[in-house]
């Protein structure tokens, strides 16, 4: 047998098991349509533009996990790119392990994707998985924030019904949102997931349980396109995006 090492395998990992409470009824989110596609199709479609990425691991609805294989079973993508849907968890952190936990032996760079960021360019998903290739354990796509932003006591204020008094003011330079895909060498990204407290008691990123590591986290720049399809005024930007490729690719 050949002592060659194999080349290093690209997989993204798409949570995409949340309700969207925060969008209003309806089907779970990354069913829901935009420009009468899935949300979750067009992720999909997201990670498979990346040369890099040939499996693409689908988190889905528990209940709904026959139909998005449906969904995903016809969609053209390139050759390189198989598709997998497996059913999530209770929580996106639940979702994920659940979506390392199908990854083959071969997979060495993992990237977890939100469904809900189903604009993301391709160019930012190669500089994640680029600086992952250079040697960065952990890799997250950011941006610096606009708006002034305020540490409050919730249980001081909103959760009496009264004014949330200011704790304090961190210094906006120093700040970056933080997007998705991140990326991951695979066993630094398990072993954080392994050691995880339950989500709501720390991180609401993979890269936090990177960081209760102790391990570094690097940033690259994001994009204004990755957005968080969250409430509903996302989606009429959702839209607006996609009105504006169609446009700028003449069709
Ligand atoms: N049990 C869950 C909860 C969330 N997610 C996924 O994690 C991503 C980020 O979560 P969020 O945007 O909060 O989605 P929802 O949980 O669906 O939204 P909400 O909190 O408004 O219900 C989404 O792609 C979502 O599908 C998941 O896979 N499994
Ligand atoms: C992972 C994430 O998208 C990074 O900004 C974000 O933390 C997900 O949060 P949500 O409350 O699960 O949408």
């Amino acid at each position: 047998m050949s002592n060659v090492p194999l080349p290093p395998r690209t997989a993204a990992v798409i949570p995409a098991a949340g309700r969207g409470l925060r969008l209003g009824p309806g089907a779970p989110k990354a069913l829901r349509t935009l420009s009468g596609t899935p949300m979750l199709v067009h992720a999909v479609r997201a990670m498979a533009a990346s040369n890099a990425v040939s499996l693409v691991v689908v988190v889905g609805p528990p209940d709904d996990t026959v139909a998005v294989r449906g969904l995903l079973a016809d969609l053209a993508l390139p050759d390189r790119t198989e598709v997998v849907v497996v059913p999530g968890g209770e929580n996106r952190q639940e979702s994920v392990r659940l979506g390392l936990d199908a990854l083959p032996d071969d997979i060495s760079v993992v990237l977890v994707h939100d469904a809900a960021r189903p604009l993301v360019p391709v160019d930012t998903v190669d500089a994640v998985i680029e600086a992952v290739r250079d040697g960065a354990r952990a890799v997250v796509p950011a941006l610096p924030l606009t708006d002034t932003v305020k540490e409050v006591d919730p249980r001081e204020g909103a959760a009496k019904g009264e004014p949330e008094p200011v704790v304090a003011t961190p210094e906006r330079s120093r700040l970056r949102a933080v997007q998705t895909p991140q990326g991951f060498d695979r066993e630094t990204l398990v072993r954080a997931h392994g050691t995880a407290p339950a989500e709501g008691e720390g991180a609401t990123d993979c890269a936090g349980l990177v960081e209760s590591l102790g391990e570094p986290v690097v940033v690259v720049p994001g994009h204004e396109e990755a957005f968080k399809v969250t409430r509903p005024l996302d989606l009429v930007l959702a839209e607006a995006v996609l009105a504006r490729r169609r446009a700028n690719d003449g069709f």
